[in-house]
């Protein structure tokens, strides 16, 4: 008879990484990001791994799913998840207004801890049949290997700051030097991209914009195709223009861009689901999303009202099940799925390229933020994006494993932050005092 593994214990360890000074609407990187990371272990003396933001709700959240999962058979793992969103409904979440404006204060809503516990259970549950992840999720693998973007950000100048962002931590190519450069110019992208390009042979490139003015950012799109003239390229100003300016621009430059990602917003009264059909009707430009559409109740008017064409449905939004059902409505309305990314490690890479290999299809490249991280690994097998894609390795499970002594350590510098959320405004205040937020106003022109 074949013994169905329970499980023994389940870990949860905050975490912490270095980043970059990265600019987006929402204000400036800090040095210091955190992640959630969940270790289940089984009778078997299998362990699962999982990872997600981090914040000090989300590690309460998951701390508070142990009693639902320790002592139950791995394969019932849909009923613990079942369990475990009867019990979340976050008292304090928002109730819908999500990220529509990238606020980042409400990403910790809109982010669902059960996603880290589906994957640690879904690792534990591939060792147990001896098939990778994505052989064994939504409708098996699709794919063998899976394009991945190359995610260039504005930086900012950290010798402004008295912060500790790391320097030198990787002189070994252009790459590992420019990451941790300030990088405000047309030439200065581009440049960033070859970086990229040299190291993972990227073929797709998205910019992240809301941070200069409009247009100049779009110089940026532009340079960048005359670079590379064979590249999807996508730019991202998280909704922080007005329709007519994302009308006008797209109109001026559009030949450049391939789509179009939340280049407006909610204005004059108008949801940003309704603002993007507007901008799609006036430039049939293919556009994507990961701010209007966070959840079923979200995508039900964005498809009705053809607001996208691609819906980046980040697994740590949707769960692992949920994004895979919205990228099988996708491919059989036509339409395009793709995967949001915030900085992480290694295991949400894994997980991505997990996920991403078993959507059908014809998908977008992943977002990754992980080249800014890319030497702060905390598991060994960990995957590599070469020639601009990640293949599927053979092992089962996500196919990595965690690295005890690189987790501690980054448990380790998680305990030294006093501040384990995130907020963008602070970094950003060293560089404009008194900045704060705002969804319509470009972070360098306040
Ligand atoms: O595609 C996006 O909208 C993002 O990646 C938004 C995030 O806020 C990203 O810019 C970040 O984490 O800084
Ligand atoms: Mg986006």
């Amino acid at each position: 008879m074949v013994v169905i593994p329970k499980v023994t214990d389940v870990q949860v360890i905050p975490v912490a990484g270095y980043d970059s000074m990265l600019l987006t609407l929402s204000g400036a990187h800090y040095p210091y990001f955190t992640r959630n990371i969940v270790i289940i272990t089984d009778d078997s003396g299998n362990r699962g791994i999982g990872e997600i933001h981090g914040g000090d709700v989300i590690t309460k959240s998951l701390n508070s799913f142990k009693s639902i999962i320790i002592g139950r058979p791995i394969t019932e793992y849909r009923g613990i998840l079942n369990d475990m969103k009867r019990q979340v409904a976050h008292p304090d979440a928002d109730k819908g207004a999500g990220i529509q404006q990238l606020n980042i204060s409400n990403l910790q809503y809109v982010v669902h801890a059960e996603a880290a516990v589906e994957c640690a259970l879904l690792d534990l549950y591939g060792k147990f049949v001896n098939l990778p992840l994505c052989d064994i999720i939504g409708s098996g693998r699709q794919r063998d290997a899976v394009e991945m973007l190359g995610y260039l950000f504005y930086i900012g100048d950290h010798t402004q700051t008295d912060l500790p962002y790391l320097q030198n931590d990787d002189n070994s190519d252009a790459w590992g030097k420019l990451r941790r450069k300030p990088t405000l110019t047309v030439a200065g992208i581009v440049e960033q991209a070859k970086a990229m390009k040299d190291r993972y042979g990227f073929r797709c490139f998205k910019l992240k914009g809301g941070v200069l003015d409009g247009a100049e950012e779009m110089k940026a799109v532009k340079a960048l195709h005359e670079a590379f003239p064979d590249a999807r390229i996508n730019l991202d100003p998280n909704g922080a223009w007005t329709l007519d300016e994302a009308v006008k621009l797209t109109k001026e430059y559009g030949d450049a861009l391939t789509y179009a990602e939340d280049p407006c917003g909610p204005e004059n009264g108008f949801s940003g689901r309704e603002v993007l059909s507007f901008y799609q009707n006036a430039t049939h430009k293919p556009v994507a999303t990961n701010m209007i559409a966070t959840d079923w109740k979200q995508l039900y008017p964005t498809l009705l009202m053809k607001s996208v064409d691609i819906v980046l449905a980040d697994p740590h939004f949707w769960g692992i099940e949920g994004s895979l059902r919205v990228a099988s409505i996708l491919n059989d309305w036509g339409l395009t799925w793709g995967s949001h990314s915030n900085n992480h490690f290694d295991i949400t890479l894994a997980l991505y390229a997990q996920v991403a290999a078993a959507a059908p299809g014809n998908i977008t490249p992943i977002d990754t933020h992980f080249v800014w991280q890319d030497g702060q690994q905390l598991c060994d097998n960990a995957l590599n994006i070469r020639n601009g894609e990640i293949a599927i390795p053979k092992r089962p499970g996500l196919g990595i494993d965690i690295n005890d002594t690189k987790l501690a350590a980054a448990h380790e510098l998680y305990e030294q932050l006093s501040f384990h959320g995130r907020d963008d405004a602070k970094a950003m205040q060293y560089l404009i005092p008194n900045w704060t937020f705002d969804p319509k106003t470009p972070t360098l022109l306040h």
